[in-house]
């Protein structure tokens, strides 16, 4: 342990500037002991700040040794030297050097805040040094309101705040009148008496008498030290050891109110980016969840685990050349064969049979199909009334129709049991169906389509009216309904096998899966899909070269500010871990606007176009996980800017 609080040897401070060197400190030699009240004093340039700032530890030497108690400070890392700066000196400054965004308390706070301390206490131990300056009354001002002497007081409170043992002082009262200046220097002399060790840099040579030791500089020299007794030296309390840093919630809140608050348009223009990116990529992708499932919901409403077995309408040469190679077209031979397999749920077997309508002597725009099977269940179809073709209907071939909603509210009441034309033949109406109100936008390739014009007759009774058609085929459609969804694709290529088979290998016949044509659907979407990613990711890019034009701009803006909180015990890590909170926050409030607007956009558009609201939860969850992560990549290189600020340049700056 040395005997002295401060010594230093041969120290040197060059600045090289072209081709000129300015020895600011040119081999100082100098031992302070605790309990000094050290004047630095001496003709402008002299090197009087340059040694101050450099035994306040915010410069570093370009030669020499510097040693506190001991312990020479070349070797203590960034963390080491802040904790110093916050713990164990305070410092004054001519030009007070207070946070003008913060109120007094909040100002004295300050130190606090780099040691560790919770808020709330922090608050109430800076009231007590503001009330022992004077300056109970002005707690909650901003320095802008206060006299130059008042801010001195406040710059003086918060150098104590930290009981620190040293109280450096660069021309305190440099800007203040006559009298407010001489309460300063009684302050600090009050200080000196209760065992505070005083370094103060003054050009006032009356004012360096007071002092207990005049230290006098020219050129980076000390040419003249007088008056240095030993002192005895005092106890001073000791605040409890607490860990150092500053927690995050008080990051949070300075990165808000320092950074973002006072800039609103700006810091809104920032985020617009990151909004347009993440709303536009949850918008998209709702939307395209919403119309999936609306036609997926469609298909099932039209009947579920549906393979479509369609007859293929040949022509000429080709109907001719099928007819040779054996092959009748879809048939009741091809029904009877696949239905005799196993795992099927319902069948039906259908044909087109286009014909007049007459209802009461009027034309009936309508559709009739003749169909066998489980028609009705197959396709999903409901009865309002009546019943459905037995197998009376079928094997007797009754004159007996089934009619569409549609078709029924264009007869007069009761419907039942009226007759209806059908290509001049009288049909008896035994059932009605259900509406079926469903949109099939997009879906008209899976064959699917609503039955409210139709009317249905049964299959057996058409066969045996047109019988003499020889060319055209039995059959227009089977349909065939499988117990497992899973089993779609693969009973589908079984039927084509079997079918191909009956038919002496024509193809004339095509197998429809409509759920499989509406994965085959998604498929193609997949490429808007990942079109929307590459734009969102554009726009956040965009986003996030924003928030690091305007973070380069905060930390320009706000140099001395960094100097400030570096002089008060801010370390590199805090500086940085500040302006990323800030560029996070930007990104993260942009993410939760984007979020939000995205959430009212697809409300509004989804009942607009009569789709359901879908959300991807976890693309909600990765979207604002992505505008955090842009803070946080496009806020390093601002941030790292300003952690990287020389603490006295940024001090100096203006
Ligand atoms: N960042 C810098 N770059 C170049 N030269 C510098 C820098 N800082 C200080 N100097 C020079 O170093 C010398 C000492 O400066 P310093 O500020 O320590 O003097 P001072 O005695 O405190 O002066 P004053 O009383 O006018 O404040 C001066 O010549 C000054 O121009």
């Amino acid at each position: 342990m040395s005997d002295h609080l401060i010594k230093i040897r041969n120290l040197q401070r060059h600045y090289h500037m072209g081709e000129e060197t300015v020895k600011a400190l040119d081999g100082v030699d100098l031992d302070i002991q605790a309990g000094e009240f050290v004047m630095i004093i001496g003709s402008s340039g002299s090197g009087k700040s340059t040694l101050m700032h450099i035994l306040g530890l915010l410069d570093t030497p370009d030669g020499g040794t510097l040693e506190y108690n001991g312990v020479d400070v070349a070797q203590m890392k960034d963390e080491e030297l802040s904790s110093f700066r916050n713990r164990t000196v305070g410092f004054v400054f001519q030009q007070f050097n207070l946070l003008p965004t913060l109120t007094i308390t909040e100002n004295i706070a300050l130190p606090l805040a780099y040691a560790g301390g919770v808020k709330e206490d922090n608050l109430e131990v800076a009231k007590v040094y503001a009330t022992k300056m004077g300056l109970g009354e002005r707690l909650g001002h901003k320095p802008t309101e206060l006299s130059g002497g008042q801010n001195q007081r406040v710059a003086i409170a918060r150098a104590l705040v930290n009981t620190p043992d040293i109280l450096m002082a660069d021309e305190p009262t440099g800007a203040l009148d006559s009298k407010t200046g001489q309460e300063i220097m009684d302050i600090l002399h009050q200080l000196n008496r209760e065992g505070k060790t005083i370094i103060m840099v003054t050009h006032d040579r009356e004012l360096a008498e007071t002092g207990t030791r005049k230290i006098t500089m020219k050129d980076g020299v000390v040419i003249d030290d007088t008056g240095h007794s030993k002192l005895p030296e005092t106890k001073q309390d000791k605040r409890p050891e607490i860990g150092y840093g500053i927690r995050l919630r008080q990051l949070v809140m300075s990165g808000v109110r320092e950074g973002l608050l006072p800039h609103k348009m700006r810091s809104f223009l920032t985020m617009l980016g990151i909004i347009i990116g993440v709303s536009s990529v949850i918008c998209m992708s709702s939307f395209s969840l919403g119309s999936k499932k609306k036609q997926a919901d469609q298909i099932r409403a039209l009947g579920s685990n549906l393979v479509k077995i369609t007859n293929t309408p040949l022509k000429d040469l080709e109907l001719n050349q099928a007819r040779i190679r054996g092959s009748l077209g879809l048939s009741l031979k091809d029904y009877q064969t696949l239905t005799g397999k196993e795992g099927l749920q319902a069948h039906a077997a259908l044909r087109e049979t286009p014909m007049t309508v007459l209802n009461d002597g009027h034309l009936l725009k309508s559709r009739v199909r003749a169909t066998e099977g489980d028609f009705l269940r197959v396709n999903n179809l409901k009865l309002s009334e009546g019943r459905d073709f037995d197998p009376f209907d079928q094997n007797f071939a009754a004159k007996v129709c089934i009619v569409g909603s549609s078709v029924a509210s264009k007869i007069t009441e009761p419907v039942l049991g009226k007759t209806l034309t059908l290509g001049g033949v009288p049909y008896t109406i035994v059932g009605v169906l259900k509406n079926q109100s469903i949109n099939l936008g997009g879906l008209e390739a899976s064959g699917l389509k609503d039955s409210n014009s139709d009317i249905l007759i049964p299959l057996q009774t058409a066969l045996a009216r047109i019988n003499q058609q020889k060319l055209r085929s039995q059959l227009d459609e089977i349909q065939l309904q499988v117990k497992n969804e899973d089993l779609l694709i693969s009973a589908g290529a079984e039927i084509a096998k079997i079918i191909q088979g009956l038919h002496n290998g024509v193809k004339d016949f095509e197998i429809v899966i409509p759920i499989d044509l509406l994965r085959q659907k998604e498929e193609a979407g997949k490429l808007l899909d990942i079109l929307t990613v590459i734009i969102s990711s554009i726009s956040m890019v965009v986003g996030g070269i924003g928030i690091m034009n305007i973070m380069l701009a905060s930390v320009r803006e706000r140099v001395r500010e960094i100097g400030i909180r570096r002089a008060t015990g801010a370390s590199q890590n805090n500086i940085l871990m500040q302006f990323l909170a800030e560029a996070i926050i930007l990104s993260a409030t942009g993410g939760v606007l984007g979020v939000g607007l995205s959430i009212i956009v697809v409300f509004a558009t989804c009942s607009l176009v009569e789709i359901p609201v879908v959300f991807s939860i976890p693309l909600l969850f990765i979207s604002f996980a992505a505008s955090m992560s842009t803070g946080l990549v496009f806020g390093l290189f601002p941030a790292k800017n300003a952690a990287e600020l020389n603490p006295v340049e940024a001090l100096r700056s203006e």
